[in-house]
């Protein structure tokens, strides 16, 4: 991504040149004609479009959601963010002319159908997908595969054959089976780059750090809870005995409690929503909290360390999540877990044998 060098120079050859060809004799693509229609001026907008300001090109898919509204309205508050598209199958020109009046600098263009699906993609540095179906009380993340599975497939295989350098950040659930299923549909396409796939488990952290907060009595912005393996129930794995920020322990009974809490943290906010979906505005949090961390890592910044859901090497499990740094190409670096006591090496060998399973049926569903 190349920021654009003279971009207020650009900007003002654009705005004369809207005023020299008046809106009503230009032809444009069907997403610059909605951003049109959704009357944001269209000087204004044909002179954005072209690249207002320097920034990353970043795209929502499921962009209407519990999850796809907040996370576009945070994304277009970010001001590394210069284009912002919204994508989903209903929804997105209400969404994107909402959106598109916050007086910040984002460009906002919305698309609706799949038809409109590859203008969506082309070009982009950053996608966000969380699109699918919700959970409802008593389901598991697991219940939500036979859905979702598919619409990872059809997002995937778009983004291979429009934008297949982006860095995908991907919400969508059983995130132990859909970045498998990723994965799967880049290498059939002979895209894949194993470094620019994530499974977004921020959320996981975040739930992690206010609970362990709590129990401290501490701001959360002080604590930093590693969690790794993956992001359903036990595969959820915080390292509450690497907490180091600040360094403290814990009880045997506050360990019970807290780790329990972080894996069932998602069917809390099922069971409260009450048929409503899951979390959608914490969520939103952790995911441009995450994409941030992405874009700071594609600008160059050192030591941009997160935990996500990625190809990996650190156990004998083709994906894991654990600590990866982020940085121009993605992840840069890997960390091993660390050490471990005694109560964390059991829930790993727990979490394991039920992340096995998950990776596979997203591979097979691929595959077979
Ligand atoms: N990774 C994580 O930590 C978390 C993941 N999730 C997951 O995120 C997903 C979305 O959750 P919500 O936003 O609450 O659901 P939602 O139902 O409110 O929104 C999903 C959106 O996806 C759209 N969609 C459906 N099919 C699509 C397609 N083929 N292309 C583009 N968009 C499509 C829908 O139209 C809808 O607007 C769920 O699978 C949920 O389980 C939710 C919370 C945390
Ligand atoms: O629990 C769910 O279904 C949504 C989710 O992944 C979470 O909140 O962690």
């Amino acid at each position: 991504m190349q920021p654009p060098p003279n971009s207020i120079a650009n900007q003002r050859i654009s705005t004369i040149s809207a005023h020299l060809n008046p809106p009503h004799l230009q032809v444009h693509p069907p997403h610059l004609q909605m951003e049109e229609g959704l009357g944001s001026g269209f000087g204004r907008a044909n002179c954005r479009a072209k690249g207002g300001s320097p920034g990353f090109k970043v795209a929502i898919l499921g962009a209407s959601g519990g999850i796809g509204q907040p996370l576009a309205m945070l994304m277009k508050m970010n001001p590394l963010v210069s284009v912002l598209h919204l994508y989903d199958v209903v929804n997105t020109p209400g969404v994107t002319a909402d959106i598109s009046h916050m007086d910040t600098a984002a460009v906002v263009r919305g698309f609706v159908g799949q038809q409109q699906l590859e203008d969506a993609l082309t070009g982009m540095d950053l996608l966000i997908i969380p699109a699918g179906v919700p959970r409802k009380p008593g389901m598991t993340r697991d219940d939500l595969f036979n859905i979702n599975a598919g619409i990872v497939r059809t997002l995937c295989e778009g983004i291979a054959k429009c934008c297949p350098k982006a860095i995908v950040n991907l919400i969508s659930n059983p995130v132990n089976s859909t970045v498998p299923i990723a994965a799967e549909v880049f290498k059939k396409a002979g895209t894949y780059d194993p470094n620019r796939l994530l499974g977004v488990t921020m959320l996981d952290v975040v739930r992690a750090n206010t609970f362990v907060a709590e129990v401290l009595g501490l701001d959360p912005r002080y604590v930093d809870v590693p969690v790794v393996g993956g992001h359903a129930g036990i595969t959820i794995l915080p390292l509450l005995s690497q907490q180091v920020k600040p360094s403290c322990s814990f009880t045997p009974k506050e360990v019970d409690y807290l780790t329990d809490r972080i894996q069932n943290g998602g069917t809390e906010v099922v069971e409260a929503k009450a048929g409503s979906g899951s979390a959608t505005l914490s969520m939103a949090y952790a995911a441009v909290k995450f994409a941030d961390a992405c874009l700071r890592g594609l600008r160059g910044d050192a030591g941009i360390v997160e935990c996500a859901y990625v190809a990996s090497q650190v156990t004998e499990l083709p994906f894991f999540a654990s600590k990866v740094r982020l940085g121009r190409n993605g992840i840069e670096e890997i960390y091993p877990l660390g050490p471990l006591n005694e109560y964390e090496r059991a829930g790993l060998e727990k979490a394991k044998k039920e992340l096995a399973a998950s990776i596979q049926k997203g591979i097979s569903f691929i595959k077979n």
